[in-house]
């Protein structure tokens, strides 16, 4: 899969120095981010095959908005949020000050925001804090250009699953050595136990040069992990030494979601693996050519997604 370079919108370096500043806490703090699983653009019925990427989207966003504005945020205000975002209009409305959000919660389970940080952020040079119009910016590139990348990407990478279901089986497998009988979703922690999962995100990102990768057109995660490709050195997506794939950029304007995003993959291939078993629809060889949208995009993925028994 290759994602043009201008898919996440051109930017300022001090809109890349704040994003590498703030850090935003990924998965927060307290453990409260779940899937959403929602079905509410979905007329399916339980068994039906769905496609999946509204679903993606609405999680990835929502994931984004509890990070931008802080983790009370209700449904019905990130959907708001969504709406106003879409229109490409501002996001900082009323609705979602963040003050307002705050008063409802209780201090000490208080996690803090992107917007929080931005709020406190001084411009080092000019002794001044951001103006509004400069968080609003920022909070726009923050929900945009982390919501169609990621789930694109994980669309790709949920169809090459699908469409292999024994690389599935062999994730399910290294996912069940790590979380055995838990029941839980799984942590960001037990994320970094499974090497295989992380061969599957690049795999699913890894564009397909010929003159770099040996049978660049096989689906095969394992190529990040053989030893002949000397292991770590395949894994270097940030071009520091050489650069073999660049999903996310090189040099200094790499992408600063880099890791951000990687951990989002990684955490949502880990927990829809974990908790279901995707099915392709009966005939269906699952369709992998490319569009060329603003990012690289598949034809949308439908399959069937049936709940694992444990
Ligand atoms: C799989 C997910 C993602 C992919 C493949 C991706 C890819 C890219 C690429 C190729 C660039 C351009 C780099 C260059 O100009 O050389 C970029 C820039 C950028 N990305 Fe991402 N990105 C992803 C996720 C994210 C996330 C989650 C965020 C933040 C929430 C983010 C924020 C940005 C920003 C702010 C820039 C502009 C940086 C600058 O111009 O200095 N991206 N991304």
């Amino acid at each position: 899969m290759i994602l043009h370079g201008t898919s996440c919108g051109v930017t300022s370096p001090q809109k890349f120095f704040i994003l590498l500043v703030q850090n935003p806490t990924p998965m927060h703090a307290n453990g409260n981010c779940k899937i959403y699983w929602s079905a509410s653009n979905s007329n399916s019925k339980l068994g039906d095959p769905v496609y999946v990427m509204d679903h993606f989207l609405h999680s990835l966003f929502s994931l984004l908005a509890l990070m931008c504005f802080g983790d009370k945020l209700k449904e019905n205000q990130i959907n708001k949020i969504k709406n106003v975002q879409h229109q490409i209009l501002i996001c900082f409305d009323s609705e979602t000050k963040p003050s307002e959000v705050q008063e409802e919660q209780n201090k000490d389970e208080y996690v803090i925001s992107y917007v929080d940080t931005l709020l406190d952020l001084q411009q080092p040079q000019e002794e001044r804090n951001l103006n509004e119009d400069e968080i609003i910016d920022l909070c726009s590139e923050f929900l945009n250009a982390g919501t169609d990348s990621t789930s694109t990407a994980l669309q790709w990478i949920m169809a090459n699953l699908v469409k292999y279901p024994h690389i599935q089986e062999k994730l399910f497998m290294e996912i069940n050595r790590v979380e055995g009988d838990l029941e839980d979703v799984m942590k960001e922690d037990d994320l970094q136990k499974i090497p295989y999962l992380k061969a599957v995100i690049f795999e699913g990102q890894m564009a397909r040069d010929q003159k770099v990768w040996e049978n660049p057109m096989r689906y095969s995660p394992d190529r990040f992990l053989s030893a002949e490709n000397n292991g770590e050195k395949v894994l270097d997506i940030t071009g520091s030494r050489e650069i073999k794939m660049m999903p996310f950029g090189a040099g200094r304007r790499i992408c600063p979601g880099l890791s951000l995003a990687t951990l989002h993959l990684e955490y949502f291939v880990a927990n829809l693996v974990w908790f279901f078993e995707w099915k392709p629809v009966d005939g269906d060889d699952v369709d992998l050519s490319e569009k060329h949208e603003f990012s690289v995009v598949k034809n949308p993925l439908k399959a069937y997604v049936h709940p694992r028994l444990r």
